[in-house]
């Protein structure tokens, strides 16, 4: 008997209590290798929290982060960069007076973390300009490649960051928000960067968004959070359909 593939990705009944509040509690998915999942919720249901136990900028209280079989739990946030995880944020984190192609160059140099120690074979700086455009080139920017990042539409930005986050070849991928900020008429193009990404890089994804469309024409399955607790996890036919996703959804008790 053949043993069930190892996911990519284990959320095993983390918890966090901060002071006496508890924001998350008991959340247990696994998300399997080259899958994409979709997290939604109302605002304050605690997905951005949840990102932030993967990624380590936050530890939880309770329970464990498993990444690609290892207990990352105690790891810094670089440790699981190191070890193949890569996130993006709500807001920009571009540098706005660098070129677009810096931008994306600095974080091929970081590759895995790569340029913090001469011990871990950083890229030539030949070689991450090479990478740089290669992903800029991905996301369909490198016509901008000189101008200043700080100059681009927001669609755009989130493009840059998303071809800043390929740039470090991460095997497991947080979105936080991709969407936010984006003018409705680049929402269709930067979908579409984002399910090539996933389709042609066979990684895994985790995608907070609140563009209900957009999510559930991406992923595989959609994790609902609500009050910090994880409601369901499923495809999105079944969960749109779950009775209990739909009164978190419309305000009612759950
Ligand atoms: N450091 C903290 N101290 C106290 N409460 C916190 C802290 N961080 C988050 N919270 C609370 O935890 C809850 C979850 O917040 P979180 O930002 O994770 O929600 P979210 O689902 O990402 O919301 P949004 O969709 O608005 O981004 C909120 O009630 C928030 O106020």
């Amino acid at each position: 008997m053949s043993s069930p593939a190892r996911p990519a990705l284990a959320v095993d009944g983390a918890g966090l209590k901060i002071g006496g509040a508890r924001i998350l509690e008991d959340v247990r998915f696994e998300v399997a290798a080259g899958e994409m999942v979709g997290v939604i919720g109302p605002n304050g249901a605690g997905k951005t929290t949840l990102f932030n136990l993967i990624s380590g900028v936050l530890r939880p209280t309770e329970g464990r982060i498993v990444l690609g079989g290892a207990d990352v739990t105690g790891a810094s946030i670089h440790a699981r960069a190191r070890a193949g995880l890569g996130r993006t944020f709500q807001t920009s984190s571009l540098f706005p007076q660098l070129s677009v192609l810096e931008n994306v160059r600095l974080a091929a140099q970081a590759r895995r973390g790569g340029s913090l120690s001469v011990l871990k074979f950083p890229r030539s700086a030949d070689e991450a300009t090479r990478v740089a455009r290669e992903n800029l080139a991905e996301v369909g920017l490198q016509d901008k490649a000189a101008t200043a990042a700080g100059d681009l539409a927001h669609g755009d930005k989130r493009k840059v960051e998303i071809a800043m986050l390929l740039a470090a070849d991460p095997s497991v991928i947080l979105l936080d928000e991709p969407m936010a900020g984006v003018a409705s008429g680049d929402v269709p193009s930067l979908s579409a960067i984002i399910r090539r990404m996933h389709r042609d890089r066979g990684c895994t994804v985790l995608m907070v968004e609140h563009h209900m469309d957009v999510v559930l024409g991406l992923v595989d399955r959609v994790a609902v959070m609500h009050h910090g607790k994880l409601l369901a996890i499923d495809t999105p036919d079944a969960v749109m359909a779950n009775p209990t996703v739909q009164s978190a959804y419309l305000g009612e008790p759950v």
